[in-house]
């Protein structure tokens, strides 16, 4: 972790896919740091979305850190493609992997970062054994599968409490959190802790692309500065 500015992560799950380039290349025009990418199997979440056909052509249009978030069974079998297509980062499922020390270091062989994602009903608990091994916890604030929910508001708690578990291990990654993050809640999302915003619906499906990111960070940095 080596920023103390949020970072906002546009979600191209709710870009126009017929004109991908030119929806990243808005995204650039805000200079974005990192670009979110979702992996949905149908198995581990009940819907599909891309794959890595789809993060190669991402990464090659943009110099943003590509993100990605692996909501698929047996992760292990296609961390090999997804570094391949330019990932800087994989996220997986701690539901999805029985071994995950294992997964981590798997990721970790690969000299990228590694991320563990947690579901909203998942004790927060489940990270403590890998809070040390870690760039990147993410806290899901909806159900994963979809783009376009509402964010669950017991998320505020939760990203309070992996702050304080994260001074407690003396640890050093991201807190991210995923879903139903738009202007109106953002603020209080970096109040309670997140430092990677993730926002499918709000950057891709507003008017004017630019405006909202730097709206969007601009509110997040104001949340931040409320920390004490
Ligand atoms: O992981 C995800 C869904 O499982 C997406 O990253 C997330 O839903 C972003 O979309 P939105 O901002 O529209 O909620
Ligand atoms: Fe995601």
């Amino acid at each position: 972790m080596d920023s103390n500015q949020p970072i906002l992560a546009p979600s191209i799950l709710a870009a126009d896919y017929t004109r991908l380039g030119a929806e990243i290349a808005k995204c650039d025009q805000a200079d974005i740091k990192w670009l979110h990418c979702d992996i949905m199997d149908g198995h581990f979440v009940p819907n599909i979305s891309y794959g890595p056909a789809v993060v190669a052509a991402a990464s090659r249009s943009t110099s943003a850190f590509i993100d990605v978030h692996l909501m698929i069974e047996n992760p292990d079998d296609y961390i090999q493609a997804f570094v391949d297509a330019g990932a800087d980062q994989i996220t997986v499922h701690q539901e999805a992997c029985p071994h995950l020390h294992r997964t981590i270091q798997t990721i970790h062989s690969h000299d990228i970062s590694a991320g563990v994602a947690i579901n909203p009903a998942t004790s927060l608990h489940v990270l403590e054994p890998v809070l040390n091994d870690i760039e990147l916890a993410l806290v899901m604030s909806v159900n994963p599968g979809f783009g376009g929910q509402s964010f669950i508001n017991t998320t505020y708690n939760r990203l309070q409490h992996l702050r304080d578990m994260r001074e407690q291990y003396n640890a050093n990654f991201y807190i991210e959190v995923d879903g139903g993050v738009n202007p109106d809640n953002i603020q209080k999302v970096t109040h309670a802790g997140a430092d990677v915003l993730v926002a499918g619906s709000a950057v891709f499906k507003a008017p004017n692309i630019p405006k909202r990111i730097n709206e969007l960070r601009k509110r997040a940095q104001s949340g931040r500065e409320m920390i004490a």
